[in-house]
């Protein structure tokens, strides 16, 4: 069978919710952050999950030579980060726009995110345009956020609870 088209793929896609994070990173090469939603569990024994990241992002080189990360779960409200990380703005500019505190390995955590998922990068695979990261968790903190934010048919959408049926 042929394969769909990119354009095919990406509306499909489009409709597949997730959770919006930032990644950052800091060490010998420097720090930087970008947005990913393409983040998610794998195993809790050892706790790890994983990151989707294209090789020609300009962050890819310093990811790679850092090899320690942080996933900052945003929550609602948060989308203007997101939109700072997702691309093209200068990596200062990303980083004055919020408060970090600083993880035992020296990355950068997000005080107002959702949740935080400090990381070593225990492995890595090659597909396609990206590389899948394979973070093994060494420390997690909950964050001020009360309510997710969701990236869904190209907008976010602040996740607020339903009331409860009758
Ligand atoms: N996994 C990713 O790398 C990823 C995910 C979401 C958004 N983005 C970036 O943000 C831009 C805008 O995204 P959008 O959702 O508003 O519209 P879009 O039409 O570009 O993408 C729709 C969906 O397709 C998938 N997708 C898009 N580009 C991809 C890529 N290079 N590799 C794997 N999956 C990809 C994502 O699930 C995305 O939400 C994208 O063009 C891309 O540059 C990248
Ligand atoms: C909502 C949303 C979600 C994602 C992204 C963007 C946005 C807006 N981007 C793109 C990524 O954030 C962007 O390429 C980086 O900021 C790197 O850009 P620079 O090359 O540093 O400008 C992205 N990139 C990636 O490698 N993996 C991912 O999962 C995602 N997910």
């Amino acid at each position: 069978a042929t394969p769909p088209e990119r354009g095919d793929y990406r509306n499909a896609m489009a409709r597949l919710g997730a959770a919006v994070n930032v990644i950052t990173t800091d060490g010998p090469a420097g720090r930087a952050g970008f947005t990913a939603s393409a983040v998610c569990s794998v195993t809790d024994e050892p706790p790890t999950l994983l990151v989707c990241l294209n090789r020609s992002a300009s962050v890819y080189p310093i990811f790679q030579a850092n090899g320690v990360l942080c996933v900052n779960v945003l929550g609602a409200g948060q989308q203007q980060l997101s939109n700072l990380f997702g691309g093209k703005t200068p990596m200062a500019e990303r980083f004055a726009a919020a408060e970090w505190q600083m993880s035992r390995s020296g990355v950068p955590v997000l005080a107002e995110a959702a949740a935080a998922f400090e990381c070593r990068v225990v492995n890595r695979t090659e597909v396609g345009t990206h590389d899948v990261l394979f973070c093994e968790v060494d420390a997690v903190r909950m964050g001020s956020a009360a309510h997710g934010l969701v990236y869904f048919d190209r907008r976010y959408h602040d996740l607020l609870p339903q009331a409860a049926a009758h």
